[in-house]
């Protein structure tokens, strides 16, 4: 049945008077929405969570979601994801606002389901600046350079040992290996666990499913990704509980690992409670371990893919193993040497972006680019999008070490490398970090030649941290002539 022309036409002059009366009513009812950031609130109560449940679904990763609506609406947009408004910003001018916060506007804020998995009393979480300050300066021994020192060359050890075990021409995905390494070197670091014991395996498995729960629907059915991981981190929970008790009864069996540090106290009878023990170690294993395994995954396929940025890094480590050779395990001193090793590592940094927002809450009314954000507002800093800023990196796409030569005629600024943040809450460990990504770096190119086996760049699904889904496998030769 056709409808006839007349009565077509009525129909849409009477829609478009009805859209437009409803903007017009929508302003003049909540005025705040006149000079608000672009973009859409999605369906009422639920707004976009279910496009950004998608995208931690898809291949692309969860960063997809932010990187649509930037294209769409510019540097600045808002949405609104598990009932609250997300405004998302990649300006430097912005990023540095809100990151060194000396107007005290923004407090820290993750999703109400990260806070319940790493625990309320991490210093990932501290919203008060007080209480930040006084957790942070406690956990700050973990990063001395007494400590990272002892720690680099722990961490090569672990890696020689792991390294020595692949065959000669046999295929391994550095992923598994590098979450596997990274996970050692925190448990030994942290709690002195060392690998092989039974313990570690449910420990490992344990931390896993915390991470995996990170970005799932907060839903609390046996069945769920989410209420594993409250299982996961209750058993983790009791693990430290017991280890703290067992150390308080026989306080000289134990060597002076970070847990041993905690429990002592600090300078000025000082202590950190149980609650901020545990839960502070084990959002240092989760942040050190994911993001680091994640990094050096990346930095392996860049490589790969890079063979004239790989023969530079190689000449430089093969002249570092020879001027070094017979001592035992690197030490801070021998990282200090490796300067392209180091800009490799930025531009891999730069380039995978794992960390690619970082959130804020405005904590009173106010503006940002121009636009009204109102208090209890999230505020998101979009690192990757600055990352791949063509007005601050040339040719961002390109992995090019080069690019953070001190002698560029252009220098890149601090505010346009956030891969560690930025202000009071810039990374705590990206001294361990940088150590764990050269000392595995050295190794590597000075040990094995090797080919990226499967070049697909999907993500992972459900990854809090951007990493590789094929977790990049890669074929092995020995490198005959120089082994450690
Ligand atoms: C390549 C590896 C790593 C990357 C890319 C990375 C990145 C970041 C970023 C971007 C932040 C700041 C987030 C924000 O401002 O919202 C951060 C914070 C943090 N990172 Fe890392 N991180 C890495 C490794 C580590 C390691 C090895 C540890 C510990 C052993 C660690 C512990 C922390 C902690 C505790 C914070 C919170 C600091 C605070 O709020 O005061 N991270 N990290």
């Amino acid at each position: 049945m056709e409808i006839p022309l007349p009565y077509l036409s009525s129909f849409y002059a009477a829609a478009l008077v009805i859209v437009i009366t409803s903007i017009l009513l929508r302003k003049i009812l909540n005025p705040h929405r006149s000079n608000s950031p672009p973009g859409s609130r999605g369906l009422p109560l639920i707004g976009e969570t279910l496009q950004f449940m998608a995208a931690i679904r898809s291949n692309r990763g969860f960063y997809d979601f932010v990187r649509i609506r930037r294209l769409r609406y510019g540097s600045c947009f808002k949405t609104s994801i598990f009932g609250s408004t997300h405004v998302f910003v990649s300006s430097t001018e912005s990023a540095k606002a809100i990151l060194n916060n000396e107007s005290g506007r923004f407090s820290k804020h993750y999703i109400g389901s990260i806070a319940e998995l790493v625990g309320e009393k991490s210093l990932l979480l501290c919203a008060s600046q007080q209480h930040h300050k006084m957790i942070r300066s406690r956990l700050m021994g973990l990063v001395s350079s007494r400590s990272v020192g002892t720690f680099i060359e722990q961490f090569d050890e672990l890696v020689v040992r792991r390294l020595g075990r692949w065959e000669n021409d046999s295929t391994v995905v550095v992923l598994d290996q590098a979450l596997q390494v990274t996970f050692e070197a925190m448990c030994k670091m942290l709690m002195g666990l060392e690998g092989g014991i039974p313990e570690m395996k449910s420990l490992y498995d344990d931390v896993s499913s915390i991470y995996q729960a990170m970005l799932a629907f907060p839903l609390r059915l046996p069945w769920t990704r989410f209420y594993r991981g409250l299982k996961a981190r209750k058993r983790v929970m009791e693990r430290l509980g017991r280890m703290i008790s067992e150390r308080r009864e026989s306080p000289q069996a134990h060597e002076e690992d970070f847990l041993q540090q905690l429990l002592a106290g600090g300078e000025g009878g000082s202590r950190l409670t149980d609650e901020e023990i545990k839960d502070n170690i084990l959002t240092m294993i989760i942040a050190g371990q994911d993001t680091t395994a994640s990094a050096i995954t990346w930095m392996v396929k860049f490589l790969g893919e890079n063979p004239r940025v790989l023969d530079t890094l190689r000449a430089e480590q093969l002249g570092i193993l020879e001027r070094r050779s017979g001592m035992e395990f690197l030490t801070a001193e021998d990282l200090s040497e490796m300067s392209y090793a180091m800009k490799v590592i930025k531009e891999s940094l730069r380039m995978a972006s794992i960390v690619p927002w970082f959130p804020r809450l405005a904590l009173k009314d106010g503006h940002i680019e121009g636009y009204k954000i109102m208090k209890g507002w999230n505020i998101n800093v979009d690192a990757r999008s600055i990352h791949f800023d063509p007005n601050l990196y040339n040719q961002p796409a390109k992995f090019n070490p080069s690019r953070f030569d001190d002698d560029e005629e252009e220098p890149i600024r601090a505010s346009s490398f956030l891969a560690f943040g930025m202000g009071g809450r810039t990374c705590l460990g990206m001294n361990l970090a940088r150590a764990m990504m050269l000392v595995f770096l050295h190794r590597l190119v000075t040990s094995y030649r090797w080919e990226v086996v499967d070049s697909d760049s999907s993500i992972e699904k459900w990854a809090m941290f951007s990493r590789l889904k094929n977790g990049c496998p890669i074929h092995l030769k020995r490198n005959s002539q120089h082994t450690s």
